[in-house]
């Protein structure tokens, strides 16, 4: 079964060969974590950290597909070579993605649809702007995105769903506790009318400067089953950190 909670990082467009020091380091650390741990490194060391990692529980992701199975797309990965590299996850719709690259609920509906077709769980993202809270529209910008980014038929398995305010990311701040408990409970609600019981079960990640001096804080708020990290999962001891806090919340 799959444990509840789930502490992914996210190493964005950062890391070399020499980064993966910090898996050893954390290897090192958590032999046997007693939650899930998944690192999404950029494409370029996804197999040499899947190989890393054979013989740890740490997960390995990616942090994009394209949607289609193959064919002309150059530059893009699918699904399935994400799998055939070693990965576990695919993140999809990240909000860099969605600004960067124009993905549109749409287009995140058919990479999930991909992710799931190569076997991989997806860690679907949604989050506001800020523009959009000081609006007043966060439950709404949340529940469209919602609505149009999943595919019918999601497992409690394949799906893991990541709120990351944008205005939240990499920035230093972040929703008050009050604030991370409304939306996460607006996604279990919308999630469990939508999948049934399996909604139930969907692990829901915070994600936006979630450090160790706050983890804590953020895992005891109702319907937070663990982060999607980004900055301060580049570092082994901070990373450690955030799994610890898991651990123990
Ligand atoms: O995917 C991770 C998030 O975008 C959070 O990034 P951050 O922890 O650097 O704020």
């Amino acid at each position: 079964m799959t444990p509840r909670k789930l502490a992914a990082g996210n190493w964005k467009m950062n890391g070399l060969g020499e980064s993966l020091a910090e898996i050893d380091a954390l290897t090192l650390a958590y032999p046997a974590p007693a939650c899930e741990v998944l690192i999404c490194p950029p494409a370029t060391l996804l197999s040499r950290m899947a190989d890393r990692l054979a013989d740890h529980p740490i997960a390995v992701g990616g942090q994009d597909c394209h949607p289609a199975a193959s064919g002309a797309h150059t530059g893009d990965i699918s699904a399935a070579m994400l799998q055939d590299a070693g990965a576990d996850y695919v993140i999809l719709g990240h909000s860099e993605r969605r600004a960067d690259h124009a993905e549109t609920d749409a287009i995140v509906h058919a990479k999930t649809e991909a992710a799931l077709a190569a076997g991989l769980g997806a860690v679907v993202c949604v989050g506001e702007t800020e523009a959009q809270r000081d609006a007043g529209q966060t439950l709404e910008v949340i529940g469209t995105q919602l609505a149009g980014s999943l595919p019918e038929g999601m497992r409690a398995e394949t799906l893991v769903v990541a709120y990351e305010p944008v205005w939240a990311i990499g920035t230093g701040r972040t929703p008050s506790l009050a604030e991370i408990a409304e939306v996460h409970d607006f996604m279990r609600s919308t999630l469990i009318s939508r999948f049934g019981k399996a909604g139930e079960a969907m692990r829901l990640l915070y994600g936006g400067s979630v450090k160790p001096g706050n983890a804590a804080e953020i895992f005891a708020v109702s319907n937070v089953d663990g982060a999607l990290v980004g900055g301060a999962s580049l570092k082994a001891t901070d990373f450690g950190a955030i799994i610890a806090a898991l651990e123990n919340a």
